[in-house]
């Protein structure tokens, strides 16, 4: 018997069927790939080219999105730092359960705090978290702007717009950062094909 949280007079139950029998099941090991960075920065492009890359290759992903699981299970929450924290700790769960699944969940949110993403990675056991920041450029993310929103919080209509009057911070220790190379941004099939070799090295595309 336990307390966790609000939790009282809890148990863990544990089923036969266990995290290795679904790898071995799905011929892969289950992980979160974690997509940060600015709006307008690639993140879901990236998250979907990587998806198709991997499911085309015989590998289970599934992607969730900060936009998307706002329309659902996040839709309660806000752009307030303490509603971004909730946002990131329950997708960081979510994934977490992704990954158990044996899944390679691929995560795609702003997820401006470090400390927010360093608890999302604390949680996923056996260091299958791999952290991927967009380290483009506000301007090129403002120029894009493909939703109008950079324009609207640079005329005080949208308060709180990360990269303009909200705080981004990079990661210190991420395991892959992608930038422009002479001023071009890579295409998406070619940071997808980066991350594609670096799950491949650490052996997680097999079981
Ligand atoms: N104030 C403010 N700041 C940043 N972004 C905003 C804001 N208001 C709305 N949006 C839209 O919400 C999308 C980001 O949602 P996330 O869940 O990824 O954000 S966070 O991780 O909780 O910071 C983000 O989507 P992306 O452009 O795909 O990043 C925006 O479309
Ligand atoms: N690697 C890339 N090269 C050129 N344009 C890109 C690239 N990745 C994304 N884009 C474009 O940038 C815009 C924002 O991309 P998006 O994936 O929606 O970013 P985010 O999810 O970070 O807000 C879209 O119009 C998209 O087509």
């Amino acid at each position: 018997m336990s307390v966790i949280g609000k939790s009282t007079n809890i148990f863990w139950q544990e089923c036969q069927v266990g995290k290795v029998d679904r790898e071995k099941l799905l011929k892969q090991k289950g992980c979160v790939v974690w997509i940060t960075g600015l709006s307008g920065s690639g993140k879901s492009t990236l998250a979907c080219t990587l998806s198709r890359e991997l499911h085309s290759k015989g590998n289970l992903t599934y992607v969730l999105d900060g936009d998307n699981l706002r329309h659902g299970l996040n839709k309660d929450l806000g752009f307030s730092a303490k509603d971004r924290t909730e946002n990131i700790r329950r997708v960081g769960e979510v994934a977490k359960l992704f990954a158990d699944s044996g899944l390679v969940c691929i995560a795609s949110l702003i997820s401006p705090y470090r400390k927010d993403r360093d608890f999302c990675r604390a949680i996923v056991p056996d260091s299958r978290f791999i952290e991927v920041f967009m380290n483009m450029p506000l301007e090129l993310c403002e120029a894009r702007d493909t939703k109008g929103l950079y324009k609207l919080a640079r005329a005080g209509k949208i308060k709180g717009f990360t990269g303009i009057d909200d705080p981004y911070e990079p990661p210190l220790n991420c395991e892959i950062e992608i930038k422009q190379e002479n001023g071009i941004c890579p295409s998406p099939l070619s940071m997808a094909g980066h991350i594609v070799d670096y799950l491949e090295e650490k052996g997680l595309l097999q079981e």
